[in-house]
């Protein structure tokens, strides 16, 4: 709504509506007429007919009760007939690709006056162009399938695929090599793994855990054993596919049976003349719901293979519920005797646990890199909310209690944040082979206290939220939601 064609009123003039079925409010300088909307509002009609409410500057009783974003909603902007004479408003909605503001809320390298040995113009280039993307085009999907529980939409997914972001998440690499990343703004040849993290921050400020993984995260751990060991007619026939986003890709290793303890699978495959024959069952299988194809660890005769598996009439798959939304499509998997050509054997037969293994590290790396960004998304809205919120004559954030639990949050992530970066340089220095060889306990470590640190700013964010931190809607939704990943954060096979 253009402000300036709105129509002046002075604080007088806005008193004079202070009854049931004619009652107008100021908010930030703006007058609202809530006569109709009254019986509508979610929070109740009396409240707005409250003497210290009704006709009144409710700016601060409305603060401590919502959040920003509800008056840029269309249907509740559209409650705005003027603002006030001679008052100006402060609050201003932030751009999509706008740096918050908000203390911690970035990492420090986006922080005004601050330097980063790792960041160059082209990440400062490229991050501006993610940030305006996923505000854009993802956010609003990640809302609304992570309500609805429906999988990302198709529209998002040829998005994502013109901008090459699938393929950007698989970090540096050969299957980059001609794609157009982000329309341009860098060339692949420039793209390094600090490129990927923020990627991997950027779509984590969505705030969805359960889209989080709908977002294809099965194609990010299931197409990198393709891509490295299998043969290359498979690489040409299923990475283009699943990189333009026509096919999805997930990667089945867990079962009943076995979940960390790789080594314990019982899913088997037997070799029948050119074909392997597989028959089992796999539990907890991101985006499984929806895949075309399943890169499988089974049992074979001289230890684990991988394989991958095309969806078939032998293949079901069936939606499991779990804490998080349905979004991500969490799948139980059952091979009734699947026929694959032994040529869909990713790499050595026998030697499927070092397939296994070596994709570990850069999921590990992904599921830190992006439970770190949530845990900064937590802080900034504990920043806003303990702003806002009145108690006891003060504002939450002038009460000692809340103060400390902000700064362990704070500390915590910006001690995550330096290690997290510590190690995607290594990264950046290390081949596929040394990453494997020498970082495979570090990115543990480091996944390992990212989701230790989840789980406690996640306590804290609940103390700071009230009971607010349990409702899916409202002040504390990010929060509720976010919760449950930061307080476990498993494998996604
Ligand atoms: C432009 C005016 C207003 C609009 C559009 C509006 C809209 C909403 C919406 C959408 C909610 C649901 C929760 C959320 O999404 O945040 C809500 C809740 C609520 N609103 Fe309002 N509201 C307005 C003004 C006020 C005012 C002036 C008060 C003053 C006391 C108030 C008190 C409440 C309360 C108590 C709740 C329930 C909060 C909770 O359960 O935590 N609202 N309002």
């Amino acid at each position: 709504m253009a402000t300036k064609l709105l129509k002046e009123f002075t604080v007088e003039e806005v008193a004079q509506h202070s009854k049931e079925g004619n009652v107008w409010i100021i908010v930030d300088a703006k007058v609202y007429d809530l006569s109709r909307f009254a019986n509508m509002h979610p929070g109740g009609a009396a409240v707005l007919y409250a003497d210290s409410i009704a006709g009144k500057d409710a700016t601060q009783a409305f603060f401590g009760l919502h959040r920003q974003e509800v008056l840029y909603r269309p249907q509740y902007a559209r409650l705005q007939i003027g603002t006030v004479k001679g008052e100006k408003s402060i609050i201003k909605p932030l751009a999509a690709d706008e740096v918050s503001q908000v203390p911690y809320a970035e990492p420090s390298w986006l922080s005004k006056g601050f330097s980063s040995p790792y960041y160059t113009d082209s990440h400062r280039r490229f991050q501006k162009a993610v940030r305006n993307f996923v505000m854009e085009v993802v956010y609003p999907d990640a809302q609304q399938c992570e309500e609805n529980g429906k999988r990302i939409s198709q529209d998002v997914v040829d998005k994502i695929s013109e901008m090459n972001i699938t393929a950007m998440r698989l970090g540096p690499g050969k299957h980059l090599k001609g794609r157009t990343l982000m329309g341009g703004v860098i060339t692949p040849e420039e793209f390094d793994h600090f490129h990927e993290l923020i990627v991997n921050f950027e779509l984590a400020r969505c705030g969805t855990r359960g889209y989080m993984d709908g977002l294809l995260a099965g194609g990010i751990i299931g197409l990198p054993p393709v891509l490295n060991f299998g043969s290359p007619e498979l690489q040409a026939k299923v990475v283009p596919e699943v990189l333009d986003g026509k096919k999805f890709i997930c990667l089945a290793i867990s079962e009943a049976f076995a979940g960390s303890d790789v080594s314990g699978l019982q899913t088997v495959a037997k070799k029948e003349g050119d074909e392997w024959v597989i028959t089992g069952t796999k539990k907890w299988i991101t985006n499984g719901t929806f895949a075309d194809y399943f890169t499988v660890a089974c049992k074979t005769e001289n230890g684990f293979t991988v394989i991958l598996v095309p969806r078939s009439d032998e293949l079901s798959t069936k939606p499991i519920k779990t804490a998080y939304s349905s979004t991500a499509g969490t799948a139980f998997v059952s091979f009734d005797k699947v026929r694959v050509p032994v040529a869909n054997t990713l790499g050595r037969e026998g030697k499927g646990m070092q397939v296994i293994l070596s994709n570990f590290n850069h999921e590990r790396w992904m599921i830190a890199s992006m439970s770190l960004r949530m845990q900064r998304l937590v802080v900034e809205e504990c920043m806003l909310w303990a702003q806002q919120r009145k108690v006891f004559g003060k504002s939450l954030h002038a009460q000692p209690v809340i103060r400390a639990k902000l700064a362990a949050m704070m500390a915590r992530v910006e001690a995550a944040q330096n290690w997290l970066e510590n190690i995607t340089h290594q990264m950046n220095n290390m081949s596929y082979n040394e990453q494997s060889d020498k970082l495979a306990g570090p990115i543990a470590l480091l996944k390992q206290f990212i989701t230790r640190t989840g789980r406690e700013t996640a306590e804290d964010a609940t103390q700071v939220f009230g009971g607010r931190a349990i409702t899916k809607t409202g002040m504390g939704r990010l929060i509720e939601n976010v919760r449950g990943s930061l307080n476990a954060a498993p494998a996604l096979h």
